[in-house]
């Protein structure tokens, strides 16, 4: 093999290297994973998984396309790999029933998660921390409390799922695009998220419906998970580009404006709580929050959103 290659400069390149750590390889980590390889977001992915064999496996198949795409290292490995990373993204932990609520995955997922975040503290503290992993406003906030990190830091996928179902829906009912809907969705992701219908635009111009009609389409929001769960057992890709989405906001320190996860405190006269407001997502993870006017549903529904959140947590040690 010698002679082929023949060093000519010194070749340590780290400035502007994009690393991004996904721990937990099921369904949803490696539909993040392939996502953000087609998308060309990173130059080098890990997966961390409790079944090392599986994430081996995962990354084997990944590397199997990379001829196919731009260069991007992608290797399985354990903690002390994720160092450097600029981005966490973590998606481990069970996955909810047809029927049953992303609460009830609690405490479960909150005994995973307290385990990664012991692993994550030493070699990551750097890094944005993305949680995604259910009830993923809960965990954000543990995955907040646990690791001692600033609060922009830690930011959880929230309401962009929601969003994008609801702009889904409503540009069918329209018949156009869904990027030309904006229809932000504040709260919990789950059964308390508020929609913000004052807010709906469609190419910019307000759009309104009655009443009726609106409770039609959000029912049908509500129900979008369960709907997906029940046909194929797991939701995957709708997040996953929900997820490349704000990884590339923090990633290209881009000031993109979404609905995500973050501390509420301070805001409409929310407590100690994470949940989504609209912010500005960049190198830092939530550099702001947009204080758009609520109408008293839409207040009512926050602070509703935010006690049913704050009472999960009953039980389980910060
Ligand atoms: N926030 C959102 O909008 C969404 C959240 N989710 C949530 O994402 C999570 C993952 O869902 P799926 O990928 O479908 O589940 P999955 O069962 O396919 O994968 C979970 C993975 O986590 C790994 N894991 C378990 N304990 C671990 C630990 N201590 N350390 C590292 N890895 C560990 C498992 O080995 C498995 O590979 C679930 O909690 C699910 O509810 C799913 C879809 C949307
Ligand atoms: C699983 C989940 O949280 C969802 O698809 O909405």
């Amino acid at each position: 093999m010698g002679g082929l290659l023949i060093p000519h400069g010194l070749g340590a390149v780290s400035q502007g290297w994009r690393k991004v750590v996904i721990v937990g390889t099921g369904q949803v980590g490696m539909a993040c994973a392939l996502t953000m390889a087609v998308r060309q977001r990173a130059d080098e992915l890990v997966l961390i998984d409790a079944d090392g064999q599986r994430a081996a496996g995962e990354a084997l198949d990944l590397s199997h396309g990379l001829p196919f795409g731009e260069p991007l290292r992608v290797r399985a490995g354990g903690y002390a790999e994720a160092a450097g990373a600029q981005v966490v993204v973590i998606t481990a932990g069970a996955r909810r029933g047809a029927d049953e609520s992303r609460l009830a995955l609690l405490k479960k997922n909150a005994a995973i998660l307290r385990e990664i975040v012991g692993a994550l503290q030493a070699v990551c503290g750097e890094a944005v921390w993305v949680v995604v992993s259910n009830p993923v406003d809960v965990m954000s906030y543990y995955a907040w409390k646990w690791s001692g990190l600033p609060k922009e830091k830690v930011v959880g996928s929230g309401t962009l799922l929601d969003m994008a179902r609801w702009q889904t829906l409503l540009a069918q009912e329209l018949g156009v695009a869904a990027s030309s809907v904006h229809a932000p969705v504040l709260g919990e992701h789950g059964d308390k998220a508020v929609p913000l219908w004052s807010r709906v635009t469609v190419g910019g111009a307000p759009w309104e419906m009655p009443i009726p009609e609106q409770e039609r389409l959000w029912g049908q929001v509500l129900r979008a998970g369960q709907e997906v769960i029940r046909r194929k057992g797991s939701t995957s890709y709708g997040i996953a580009l929900a997820v490349d989405y704000l990884v590339g906001a923090i990633l290209g320190h881009q000031e993109r404006v979404m609905p995500v996860s973050c501390l509420a405190q301070g805001y409409y006269d929310l407590g100690e709580v994470y949940l989504s407001l609209l912010a500005v997502v960049n190198r830092q993870g939530v550099s702001r929050v947009v204080n758009i006017p609520l109408n008293d549903r839409e207040y009512s529904g926050l602070q509703t959103a935010a006690q049913v959140l704050q009472q999960a947590r009953i039980g389980i040690e910060a």
